[in-house]
């Protein structure tokens, strides 16, 4: 990374005042893994770790203009959508991901905010499904957006799979359905519903699908509250590692490794559901470099 050839990613989404999650979560990610990072800000929300307080969307070309801004003049190497809103920018942000061809695209897609607030219309859904789907390299629904897309309730690991092959249809040739919000025993890591013991509900699971079989990353799930912004901090990681040229595979390790040092380090802020800590990944990176270094002497 000495100065030659920076990677570039774009984000577009939703911008987060308590900056956990939005386009905040993805600048300080990409920033991190480093990788130069651009935005998009298709909507304006009211947020602390409370909870969203408003929602001000902006106007389809608002979308549109920034992202031909960014793609005529610095250029992306891989892009990642956030919160949408509604279905016209949804058609605007792919009409121009079709115009210039890219293919590292990775779609979040962000439907509700964890307390519960509408990040995207119900009637958008069809045409997250119609339009962007079929341009993604990867997308990252957690079991909720899963169940959506999908048409079906996930209950197991089996009704996992099941939804990805059915999402993995619509287009995208990755699917990961994260699992955040697995309260199942075994949080997944189970073949078909069947209860692990109480051991296993301390673990994490992620489900990759890229169309013909499976994959399952596990990490330690950690007793926290302060999960804001998970969901976009993966998702930045991951694109954040497809602009740096990495497989896609190694990507995704790369975010599950990220997620996990970000929750596991939490920062405690705010007086509720707080953010994750953006800066733990590089530490312990900084850390095992330092201790390689001191063994070698
Ligand atoms: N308690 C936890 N401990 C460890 N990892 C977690 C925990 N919760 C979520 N993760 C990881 O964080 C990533 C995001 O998953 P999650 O299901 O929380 O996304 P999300 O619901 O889309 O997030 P958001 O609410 O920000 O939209 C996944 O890799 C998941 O495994
Ligand atoms: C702006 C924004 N995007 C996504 C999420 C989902 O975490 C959020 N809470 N806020």
């Amino acid at each position: 990374m000495s100065g030659r050839r920076i990677p570039k990613a774009l984000t577009v989404a939703g911008s987060d005042s308590g900056g956990g999650a939005g386009i905040q979560a993805d600048l300080k990610t990409f920033q991190e893994l480093g990788v130069f990072g651009m935005s998009a800000i298709t909507a304006v929300t009211v947020q602390n770790t409370f909870g969203v307080g408003g929602v001000y969307p902006l106007p389809p070309e608002a979308a549109a203009e920034q992202i031909r801004a960014v793609g005529e003049d610095l250029g992306v190497d891989a892009l990642k959508t956030g919160m949408l809103f509604d279905a016209g920018v949804i058609r605007a942000v792919a009409a121009e991901i079709r115009s210039f061809g890219w293919e590292r695209v990775v779609v979040d897609p962000v439907m509700i905010a964890k307390g519960g607030a509408e990040l995207l219309r119900r009637e958008a859904v069809l045409a997250l499904k119609q339009e962007l789907l079929p341009l993604a390299l990867i997308i990252t629904p957690n079991i909720p957006e899963a169940e959506v897309l999908a048409g079906m309730s996930i209950r197991s690991m089996r009704d996992r799979r099941e939804a990805a092959r059915i999402i993995g249809a619509m287009g995208p040739k990755l699917v990961v359905i994260k699992g955040g919000h697995d309260a199942s025993p075994g949080g997944g890591s189970y073949d078909g519903g069947s209860a692990a013991g109480t051991e296993a509900t301390e673990v994490v699971v992620d489900l990759v699908y890229d169309g013909s079989g499976f994959t399952e990353l596990a990490g330690r799930r950690i007793n926290t509250v302060h999960t804001h912004g998970t969901g976009c901090t993966y998702s930045a990681a991951l694109t954040a590692g497809l602009a740096r040229g990495m497989a896609v595979q190694d990507a995704i390790s790369l975010a599950r490794e990220f997620i996990q040092a970000a929750i596991e380090e939490g920062l405690g802020l705010g007086r509720g559901q707080g953010p994750t800590n953006h800066w733990a990944y590089r530490r312990r990176q900084e850390l095992q470099r330092d201790r390689v270094l001191e063994a070698g002497r």
